[in-house]
């Protein structure tokens, strides 16, 4: 399968500070690839050095099958890219029309369908000034920008946060339809809930290394559901972990079938039950718990 990102062995410090340390994960092209941790677990620091816009201090990145040496071989892979930044910085006074058309000509094409049909799809407004927009406008000129020019790998980094659910739907239409016609698409998010649904496969990573990296539906399957039930004060026979007794109930993580938990359930009195998703954190406790490492 042909990959369209390899990082072998990535390692960047910030100083004395930790980055990320030997990590490895690879997409293949044409996959929707998630990339899953919490706050400071290394996401930014991956993708900025994957892009060669951090110096890495050890490991290798191949994109498209190439490590670009020169500048003019960097501006020609990061031309076939669109790359959304986690937080945005525009140029203060500009109208959302001018920076999008800035954007536009660092890839010298005529972007201005694309353009216009991402603007309307996702109701973003181009002749306000980019001052005067709320976070998630803000992160619609982004994603625009990002978009416009028809890249063949895109990589987001927290594309979704400040986007309504409903904006939210709309831009993963966009990146299935881009993935239909060809597009790799690699995204972070600390939302299992999101990568779940949208990405074939993804990595999780954690205090700078990958704790995971495999489809969603194996991830999702070693995931915890945070169960709580009332009205009764145990329940035998069940492989759960963090255990809390409550008022008129307890409450703990678990993660095995479904069906094995509501077997353990059913002759007990109990009066009522939720099954959550619980934080990043807390949904990838065992791995951590476990210290243990894909790679
Ligand atoms: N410029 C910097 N100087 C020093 N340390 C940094 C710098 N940027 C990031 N770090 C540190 O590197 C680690 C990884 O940060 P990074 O921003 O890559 O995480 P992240 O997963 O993208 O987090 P978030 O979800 O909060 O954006 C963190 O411990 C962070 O404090």
């Amino acid at each position: 399968m042909e990959k369209v990102i390899d990082i072998r062995d990535l390692t960047k410090y910030y100083g004395k500070h930790k980055g990320v340390e030997h990590l490895t994960l690879s997409v293949n092209r044409q996959e929707i690839y998630g990339f899953i941790g919490p706050n400071g677990a290394g996401k930014s620091t991956t993708i900025r050095t994957m892009l060669g816009l951090l110096k890495e201090d050890g490991g290798t990145v191949e994109i498209f099958g190439e490590r670009p040496e020169t500048e003019r071989e960097k501006k020609e892979m990061l031309s076939r890219i669109g790359y959304m930044p986690s937080e945005a910085f525009f140029y203060s006074g500009m109208k959302v029309s001018d920076v999008l058309k800035f954007s536009a000509d660092f890839y010298r094409k005529d972007c201005r369908e694309e353009r216009g049909q991402l603007c309307e799809r996702l109701k973003l407004d181009v002749k306000k000034k980019v001052d005067e927009l709320s976070l998630g406008n803000r992160k619609k000129v982004s994603i625009v920008c990002a978009l416009q020019h028809g890249a063949d790998l895109y990589v987001l980094d927290e594309p979704t946060s400040g986007l309504d659910p409903l904006m939210q739907r709309e831009f993963f239409r966009l990146l299935k339809e881009k993935n239909e016609k060809g597009a790799t698409i690699f995204l972070s998010s600390h939302v299992l809930g999101e990568v779940e649904k949208y990405c074939h496969r993804a990595a999780v990573i954690r205090d700078g290394g990958i704790v995971m990296e495999d489809t969603m539906e194996h991830i999702c399957g070693s995931a915890a559901k945070r169960v709580t039930v009332r009205g009764i004060s145990g329940v035998p026979g069940l492989p759960l972990t963090d255990l809390r007794v409550l008022e008129d109930g307890v409450t703990f993580l678990y993660r095995g079938e479904a069906k094995r938990l509501l077997e353990a359930l059913a002759p007990l009195p109990v009066t009522d039950l939720t099954i959550t998703e619980p934080d990043l954190e807390e949904t990838f406790l065992h791995f951590y718990a476990e210290g243990k490492a894909a790679r």
